[in-house]
């Protein structure tokens, strides 16, 4: 996969399952990321072909619970996350999702206690033997691109070394989100040492902070020099900012959000956080919408609410014919 000059849908837990990956493809992201899965939940998991859905599932062995879904739409542009805090059970979770993927992305910057307690996320970034380790045994052990995605440390100079070092691992490329592990979403991402990154390494670097339209795409790739951009919050709260004609009126996303997760049977919890995400935004989570959002316990609900049982019907009778 080339990493170079393109517009990335940042991994997203919750938000960045299949139906809205492909929404943001649609609209014009070029690669996208799926939400961090965590290798220790992955390699209980095992792989099915869901010939109803046309989808691959990765799924928890003796049971119906989808971990990761994706399908081949996406298999060209697709990027899973993970997250890991040792190297050989990575390979094993990777091996599991690597037919179906183009890539495979470490987590070394999520700063939540659950990360950090299990060695994970950010707490990788005090561990550069562990970091080369991880990297090196995918790199080796895989044939599609390996990448990581990591914050700023104390000084620009550490987070200088640390890139260096994660660059002779041999991965494709790295992501850096522009905050330091305390900062906090609020606070203004940091394109200057995001910067100092990119002119100390040749491999491409994706600078990701603070994206929020599509105009902005362009100004973090000329403030940093990197070669490609990425955007969590400004996706999540419209994936049309990929549209270079401009972003659609959120609520027509929003429909056609709840559209794809009927599609694609999305986990319903997933696609309350991401609509309530959005009306936060845009409205109020003290809305007559947001209030019946809460209350829907299927996606039916979610169709009826929105005016698309048609629709929905359509669905699950076409998919009852492939029975
Ligand atoms: C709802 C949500 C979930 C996130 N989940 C992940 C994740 O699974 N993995 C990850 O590396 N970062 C995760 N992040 C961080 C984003 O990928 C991104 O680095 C951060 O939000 C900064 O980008 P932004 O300024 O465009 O929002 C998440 C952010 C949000 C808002």
């Amino acid at each position: 996969m080339d990493y170079r000059a393109k517009h990335v849908l940042a991994p997203m837990v919750r938000v960045g399952t299949l139906p809205f990956r492909l929404l943001a493809a649609e609209y014009g992201a070029d690669i996208t990321y799926g939400e961090e899965i965590i290798d220790h939940k992955l390699i209980k998991c095992e792989r099915r072909i869901n010939e109803r859905l046309g989808s691959v599932d990765i799924v928890e062995k003796g049971t119906e619970i989808v971990v990761f879904r994706t399908c081949k739409q996406e298999k060209d542009h697709v990027v899973f996350q993970m997250g890991t805090s040792d190297a050989m059970r990575a390979l094993r979770a990777a091996e599991l999702v690597c037919k179906d993927v183009a890539a495979v992305d470490v987590n070394m910057g999520c700063p939540k206690a659950f990360s950090l307690s299990g060695g994970m996320g950010a707490a990788l970034l005090s561990k550069p033997d562990l970091i080369y380790d991880i990297l090196t045994t995918l790199r080796r052990n895989l044939d599609i691109p390996v990448t990581c995605k990591i914050r700023l440390l104390q000084s620009s100079q550490e987070t200088v070394q640390l890139a260096k070092m994660i660059e002779k691992t041999g991965v494709s490329a790295l992501a850096v989100h522009g905050r330091k592990v305390a900062d906090r979403p609020r606070d203004p991402a940091k394109w200057t040492e995001i910067a100092d990154i990119v002119n100390a390494l040749s491999i491409p670097v994706i600078a990701n902070g603070d994206v929020f339209e599509y105009e902005d795409f362009e100004r973090i790739k000329a403030a940093t020099g990197a070669s490609s951009a990425m955007v969590a919050r400004g996706a999540m709260w419209n994936a049309s900012i990929f549209s270079p004609k401009g972003k659609l009126p959120w609520e027509d996303v929003k429909r056609e959000y709840v559209r794809k997760s009927i599609l694609w049977d999305n986990e319903v919890k997933n696609s309350k956080y991401t609509l309530k995400e959005m009306i936060n935004h845009y409205s109020s989570l003290d809305t007559v919408e947001a209030k019946a959002i809460g209350k829907s316990e299927s996606l039916f609900d979610l169709a009826k609410l929105y005016g698309e049982e048609d629709y929905y019907q359509t669905v699950i009778r076409s998919r009852n014919d492939k029975l």
